[in-house]
């Protein structure tokens, strides 16, 4: 694993849009894997203000999001689908057609796990994957558990990540306490890794991912396996390293 840190959360935007950004530059067909949250948000932004300099364009990228509420329709605020448009793909120029979000209102929701997959490996696999770090250390939405889940599955969402992504909705009951994510080889088959952390609820489960041991408890340090990640922290988020 390969840590930046950076002063605060601007720097920390700034440097992970630059990453994305020569990754489109030198294969403009990239396949990158995004993430919601608050933490990219910032690095949406700058990617948009590269792209309406004409630094960069969308046109050929295909995109695959982590993860998605179940139980929520695209057109629901506060899905990962309307997040997605209005943080970032409503301002580019990304085609439609190669936006690609697993289904909150699936019917089978096995098919539609199997379907994400196939998709993602027909794309030729993901180029490079931006994660940010739940406080329990969960990626995507692998929460802590006894064992890895592989592949794109269904989850049962902890209390703790329902209480931390309550700020989104208008109530703690409005939370889905279910969501489709990949699993983790699915994020282990990137071919590179980006992942931001800010701000000092982040420090714990930083340290235990990149000096604790590799557990299912704390999904990120899976992470160690892999030979291309890149963390970038701010100064909070990596203050107990
Ligand atoms: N499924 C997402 C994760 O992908 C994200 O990393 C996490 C942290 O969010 P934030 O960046 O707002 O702290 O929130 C959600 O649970």
């Amino acid at each position: 694993m390969q840590l930046q840190v950076v002063k605060d959360y601007d720097a920390l935007s700034k440097k992970a849009a630059h990453i994305l950004a020569s990754q489109i530059i030198l294969k403009p067909k990239s396949i990158l894997g995004l993430a919601t949250g608050s933490t990219p948000i910032g690095t949406y932004r700058e990617l948009i203000n590269m792209h309406k300099e004409g630094m960069i364009n969308f046109s050929e990228v295909v995109t695959f999001n982590l993860d998605e509420y179940y139980g929520l329709d695209v057109q629901d605020q506060q899905s990962y689908h309307y997040f997605m448009n209005q943080h970032f793909f409503n301002d580019i120029d990304i085609v439609k057609e190669n936006i690609y979000i697993p289904n909150g209102k699936a019917v089978d929701v096995d098919a539609e796990c199997q379907r994400y997959e196939k998709s993602i490996k027909e794309a030729g696999g993901i180029d490079l994957q931006l994660l940010g770090i739940g406080q329990n250390g969960h990626i995507g939405f692998n929460e802590p558990d006894v064992k890895f889940e592989a592949s794109t599955h269904l989850v049962n969402l902890d209390l703790d990540t329902i209480k931390a992504n309550a700020r989104f909705f208008d109530s703690i009951d409005e939370v889905p306490d279910q969501a489709i994510s990949m699993g983790v080889k699915t994020i282990l088959s990137s071919k590179k890794i980006l992942l931001l952390a800010s701000g000092k609820n982040k420090a714990e489960a930083i340290y235990k991912m990149v000096k604790g041991k590799i557990t299912p408890k704390l999904p990120a340090s899976v992470l160690q396996l892999h030979p291309d990640v890149v963390v970038i922290a701010d100064e909070a988020a990596a203050a107990l390293l």
